[in-house]
């Protein structure tokens, strides 16, 4: 009997300036997969699945089963439960308005479509929180993940994990994803996720605070973003950071929200000060759009990992956007914009 659905998983902002790894909120951007898996059609694939692709990454991203970061994430899920292969007749159309290497989360939302596809395909009947376990032995850290599965603003974090536990979560990532194979099944059975790694809060949203993201048109992988950084801190960097986040996940709560609150509580002292060798003009334009330059203006910070700048405000959007696009003409780096809101409901699917 043939089946569809529709997996539908937004956008995603990491960090919103001192929640570093910890704070994330899903964006009204969606990574949409229609799936088809007709039995009567055989397509010319080891896997059994063919891809198609439209969006953000279409010249870019590969279109093989076993080497495409969705269908690679699904064959995981699958392998881990005693599948090897996706169905006979399995056509999965990516459609992708989320920007590649941009600090939008496209990996995050990648990997949680993928783990979706393999619970739906394996007829496995995860809950969203096993399913953030099989996610977080891909990408570790898990704020863009627990955003993108669950939706909405969260705050998150590893549990502290037992030796023998620790040691199926370190395992390099080529030994959980099936490496490319070009077609041969090397028979690998991946080692299934620990319980429970990730936990999370769905914190409150005011209803006035919209986010812009102001995207250049570069990109900067998650990778080398994290390899500037420190591998430790001073006691007064980390307490500057902790202080801020325990304001910063309530004021954004608050109606009417409070700029004189928020903006000082979107500073950080962990990752955005390291980061600015590559993104131009950062430091700059972090310090010099503030609510009283732009009213309107609640907080500004790198969007994830970057080279997007996240604005958080309640009006003037155009105007606070423009600005920050001059700022990066200055730079010689152009960008485009984009009004988004938190995504409630987080990664769905829809049968057909
Ligand atoms: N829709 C997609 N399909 C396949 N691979 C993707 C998709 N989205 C992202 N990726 C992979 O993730 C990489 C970007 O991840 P990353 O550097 O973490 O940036 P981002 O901030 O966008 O998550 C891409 O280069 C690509 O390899
Ligand atoms: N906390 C991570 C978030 C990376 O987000 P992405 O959207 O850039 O993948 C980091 O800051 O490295």
């Amino acid at each position: 009997m043939t089946r569809s659905f529709t997996i539908s998983v937004p956008a995603s902002s990491a960090n919103i300036g001192p929640g570093f790894d910890v704070l994330g909120i899903s964006l009204t951007l969606y990574l949409k997969l229609d799936v088809k898996i007709d039995p009567a059609v055989s397509y010319e694939d080891p896997h059994n699945c063919k891809i198609t692709y439209e969006g953000e990454g279409a010249e870019s991203v590969p279109l093989v089963a076993d080497n495409n970061l969705i269908t690679r994430t699904a064959l995981y899920v699958l392998r881990c439960n005693g599948i090897r292969t996706f169905p006979t007749g399995t056509h999965v159309n990516v459609n992708n308005p989320i920007p590649l290497g941009r600090g939008l989360g496209s990996s995050g939302a990648a990997v949680v479509a993928g783990v979706i596809l393999g619970n739906e395909i394996g007829k496995l009947g995860f809950s969203k929180q096993r399913m953030l376990d099989y996610c977080l032995m891909i990408e570790r850290h898990p704020d863009n993940i627990t955003a993108a599965m669950m939706g909405g603003f969260v705050g998150s974090y590893l549990r502290e994990l037992s030796a023998a536990d620790l040691e199926r979560i370190e395992i390099p990532l080529a030994e959980v994803l099936p490496e490319p194979a070009g077609g041969a099944d090397t028979g690998l059975v991946p080692p299934e996720p620990p319980m429970n790694i990730g936990h999370h809060i769905k914190y409150g949203w005011a209803k006035e605070i919209k986010a812009i993201a102001i995207i250049p048109n570069f990109e900067l992988s998650t990778a080398t973003s994290r390899d500037v950084l420190p591998t430790a801190y001073t006691r007064k960097d980390a307490i500057f950071n902790l202080q801020r986040l325990s304001v910063l996940t309530t004021a954004l709560t608050r109606s009417p929200p409070d700029a004189d609150l928020i903006y000082p509580a979107m500073q950080d002292k962990l990752h955005q000060p390291y980061r600015k060798t590559l993104v131009p003009g950062l430091t700059e334009i972090l310090a010099s759009v503030t609510p009283k330059t732009h009213p309107g203006l609640l907080g500004i910070c790198l969007s994830g990992a970057g080279p997007t700048i996240l604005a958080l405000a309640t009006e003037r959007f155009e105007e606070i956007a423009q600005e920050i696009l001059a700022r990066f003409a200055k730079e010689k780096i152009q960008c485009t914009w984009k009004l988004l809101e938190p995504a409630d409901d987080g990664a769905t699917v829809t049968e057909h």
